[in-house]
């Protein structure tokens, strides 16, 4: 049995799997760490040692109705990561992303319990912006380079003070350790782009994290969603990286075995609870002093899952699985996790952790020393000026969105125009026709609008890493994401649209009609996009937040007061009238269409106020018209705070 203290060193000294005796991997890369701090822009890289000392973490759960229970979901984990590959592996539930996430400071701390010491010391509060976190799913964007995504992520997230150049040489820096020189200058690609190979963008996801040159790198399976050979690369470069003076932690969940022999050190859980945490290479050694034995050809990583999951049979010789068809597994849970709490294995990386924990205490404890508080590395201002470039590269070179809903303005309006082409102003039927052209602008305002319920709901994961991980705040990334919704897609088609409606219809002359009728359209479009912004913040399924968004319409619709009288509606419901934008909208256009004016013919003139009677609305002093203005500003803004409140709501609670 060989010695089981896993320094950061054991993996340069030649990791040998004597129970397959498949292979011999010796590790020529030297480990030549250089200790200078993250988001220095430095070039040199920084191992550290990331210690866990008896985490508990729990999480609330809801029964559905009104209580919550707390769940316990890992219990009493310590380990040490050090420089090196170290892999958290264990059976589907077991605990490995919410350990990986509690290890990267990205749970909530309420539910979490021990310590979580960085160097000896407590991490710092926004540890998460210190550290590289790369998430399961893809978060690049896809419309632009891979060199454009780096230099978007260096410009946030290095120093105002680290130059330009220097910037634009760490990128370049980037591209070609992580070997994306080929297609650095190659969008990532999205459903509409076609972009690079998925190695490639798994190895740009790391690339965006390694611009800060973090201390410790997170990686949730890397592997997942990659063929074996891509797979064998990203973690061979991995590999490299973490020769070159990096810690590197990931959870992974069945690998092959040319995988996992590059791995340096083994954190396995089962229920939440370590079973085996060491040097990758005496796993099997550990397993055999607990009884099991791995058979010749299999995969340890299976091997240890199927020991796990109590599936003895997996194990056996054929005939005895012939023998045992029907017997059912039978988990060896406890008998492991008694097992590796006497092993040597475990009085080993206690006494380490106690080492360290000594260290952390005579230092002072909580009170000691402490690393840096790590903030955002950009001002405001700056954030948004970098996210306002990203979204204007994104909006023209994904010009889909932005053309289709100009286009179908276009095409709404000029369909209204020729239907309705130059009205008349003399009869009742005049005025009814006039009172179709509002009614379908504002249903038009309303619906044409719906394609901003996806502005929050398709860019979520982006912004909940970014903003995880340091990027920007919530102010600068909403503020952007509204300049560039509300000018392009709301402010544009309703200018377009009165433009080309107002006059081929011929709505009431004279300019200061004509510039109320277009902030009126404006500004219902304004009201609906900021529900659906709401909508979009709230509900993370596209099609349920449609449903919900055409629902409240068509309440609002019929609590408008056009297709039913408020006084029919009764009291009790009637209240509804002050949600509903399009009765704000429509009586704002009825009024600047119809007030004091007369519809004359040959024989007859009747007046126009009878249509704003009729539809029982406030028509007679400067306020009742302007009101309606306020109040389509008041619930814009109502709906913007409290989406910008949501979204600061959904970094907490991940
Ligand atoms: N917020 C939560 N509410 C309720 N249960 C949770 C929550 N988070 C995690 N769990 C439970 O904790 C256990 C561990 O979850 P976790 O995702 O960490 O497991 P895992 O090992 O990463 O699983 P997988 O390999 O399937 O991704 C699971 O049983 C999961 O259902």
């Amino acid at each position: 049995m060989q010695n089981p203290s896993f320094s950061p060193g054991d993996a340069e000294l030649g990791v040998k799997y004597s129970k397959n005796d498949v292979s011999e991997i010796a590790i020529s890369e030297t480990g030549n760490a250089g200790k200078k701090s993250a988001r220095n822009g430095s070039t040199s890289c920084n191992a550290s040692v990331l210690s866990a000392h008896n985490i508990d973490y729990w999480v609330k759960v809801s029964d559905g109705c009104c209580k919550s229970t707390d769940k316990q979901i890992l219990t009493n984990i310590s380990a040490v990561f050090k420089q090196g590959m170290s892999a958290i592996m264990g059976p589907t539930g077991s605990g490995k992303s919410s350990f990986l996430d509690v290890l990267a400071g990205r749970k909530d701390p309420a539910g979490v319990k021990g310590h979580l010491l960085l160097d000896g010391k407590p991490v710092p509060e926004n540890f998460k912006c210190m550290v590289g976190y790369v998430v399961q799913d893809d978060v690049v964007m896809g419309t632009l380079t891979v060199r454009e995504n780096f230099a978007f992520s260096a410009a946030l997230r290095l120093p105002s003070s680290v130059s330009g150049k220097e910037r634009d040489g760490r990128v370049s820096e980037v591209i070609r350790d992580l070997g994306l020189a080929r297609c650095a200058d190659t969008k990532v690609g999205n459903e509409f782009i076609r972009g690079i190979s998925g190695g490639e963008r798994k190895r740009c996801n790391i690339g965006m994290e390694l611009i800060i040159s973090p201390p410790v790198l997170f990686l949730d399976e890397p592997t997942t969603g990659l063929d074996a050979n891509t797979a064998n690369t990203v973690l061979m470069f991995l590999r490299k990286l973490s020769r070159k003076g990096r810690t590197i932690i990931f959870s992974i969940h069945q690998p092959r075995f040319s995988i996992y022999r590059l791995f340096d050190n083994l954190l396995l859980l089962s229920q939440g609870v370590t079973v085996y945490h060491g040097p990758a290479r005496q796993a099997l050694d550990f397993f055999q002093t607990q009884g099991f034995t791995c058979q010749e050809h299999n995969n340890p990583p299976d091997f240890f899952l199927d020991v796990i999951n109590g599936d003895l049979r997996a194990l056996a010789d054929d005939q005895a699985v012939d023998e045992d068809l029907d017997s059912e597994p039978v988990s060896q849970h406890d008998k492991l996790v008694e097992g590796f709490q006497k092993s040597q294995w475990n009085q080993s990386l206690q006494s380490e952790a106690k080492a360290i924990f000594s260290q952390f205490e005579s230092n002072g404890g909580n009170k000691g020393t402490r690393h840096d508080k790590i903030d955002y590395a950009t001002s405001f201002g700056r954030q948004v000026g970098v996210l306002a470039l990203r979204s204007v590269r994104n909006l023209v070179r994904n010009p889909a969105t932005a053309g289709i809903t100009i286009g179908s303005s276009l095409l709404f309006s000029i369909l209204i125009s020729a239907i309705f082409w130059q009205l008349g102003s003399s009869t009742d039927r005049d005025a009814a026709d006039r009172e179709g052209v509002l009614f379908f602008l504002i249903m038009n305002q309303l619906f044409f609008n719906m394609s901003a319920v996806e502005i929050f709901i398709n860019e979520r994961k982006l912004f909940m890493h970014e903003n995880m991980s340091g990027f920007y705040r919530v102010s600068s990334y909403f503020i952007v994401k509204l300049v560039f919704d509300i000018i392009p897609l709301r402010m544009v088609p309703a200018i377009l649209m009165s433009c080309i409606v107002y006059f081929s219809v011929d709505l009431r002359p004279g300019a200061d009609n004509f510039f109320l009728f277009m902030l009126c359209l404006f500004m219902t479009c304004l009201a609906a996009a900021c529900l659906c912004f709401l909508l979009s913040s709230l509900i993370r399924v596209f099609s349920v937040a449609q449903l919900t968004l055409a629902l409240s319409y068509v309440l609002m619709m019929l609590f408008g007061g056009f297709l039913i009288q408020f006084d029919s509606i009764g009291d009790w419901l009637s209240w509804l009238q002050y949600f509903s934008i399009f009765k704000y909208g429509m009586t704002a256009l009825y009024i600047i269409e119809f007030k004091d004016r007369e519809f004359c013919n040959a024989t007859a003139c009747f007046d126009a106020n009878s249509r704003l009677d009729r539809s029982d609305m406030d028509y007679e002093t400067t306020w009742d018209f302007w009101q309606n203005y306020v109040a389509l500003a008041g619930m814009s803004l109502i709906l913007l705070i409290l989406c910008y409140i949501q979204l600061r709501r959904m970094k907490k609670t991940t």
